[in-house]
């Protein structure tokens, strides 16, 4: 399983967060990954943790004034990035045009969507994975894998109708070790998580339930 922790804006220690995840990946053996804030990629990346940019633009080097240009994430020290967040949503031309982007920099990509049929819009543009999460459960703590597991399900199945190659993920409420076996079990093959560990008293206990159940 593919645990991707999202930090947003949240007001955490990024490098404290970040530390503890690459503590928890190394001593698990499971795939750990942090999205900091973009100006944070840099100081994350140099704990050596699998770092990812939440979000970059359809844009190549120009005259683009507030953009998150691919290479300078790459160079910053990101290997993968999000897209389309639900906190971020894009057009589909711009989808598709950070999907290039983010191909010229080497950098793996994961594009967000609502639902399973977006997920299935998502998946033909082939990107490395995909991952649902139901807005209305984002932040709540309720688990997506309890309150709706139909649509980690649906999700999964619209993905594989469309594209065999990209990674299913499941988010929204993630936040202990029984989530992510849920997860598992209805076929995802990662969870994309925040507030459960960014908004922890204990990142780095929050990580190490997380994980538990697959040691
Ligand atoms: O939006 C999310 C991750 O990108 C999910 O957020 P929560 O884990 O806080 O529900």
């Amino acid at each position: 399983m593919f645990v991707l922790v999202n930090l947003k804006a949240y007001p955490c220690d990024p490098v404290e967060v970040a530390t503890a995840a690459a503590d928890v990946s190394d001593d698990s053996g499971v795939r750990v990954a942090v999205a900091p804030q973009a100006a944070q990629i840099g100081a994350v990346a140099e704990t050596g943790v699998e770092t990812w940019a939440q979000h970059i633009s359809a844009v190549e080097h120009g005259s683009h004034t507030g953009s998150t240009l691919a290479e300078a994430a790459a160079d910053a020290g990101a290997v993968g990035t999000l897209l389309n967040h639900s906190e971020n949503r894009l057009k589909l031309a711009d989808i598709d045009g950070a999907l290039d982007a983010a191909d010229r920099a080497d950098l793996e990509t994961i594009v967000c969507a609502n639902n399973p049929a977006q997920i299935g819009a998502a998946a033909a543009l082939d990107p490395d994975g995909v991952a649902v999460e139901p807005p209305e459960l984002i932040g709540t703590g309720t688990p997506v894998s309890k309150a709706d597991p139909d649509i980690v399900t649906g999700a999964v199945d619209a993905a594989a109708r469309v594209n065999g190659d990209v990674d299913v993920l499941c988010g929204a409420g993630i936040s202990t070790g029984e989530d992510l076996v849920s997860a598992s079990d209805l076929g995802a093959s990662g969870v994309l998580l925040a507030s459960g560990v960014a908004k922890a008293d204990d990142p780095r206990a929050a990580l190490e339930d997380l994980v538990e159940p697959l040691l």
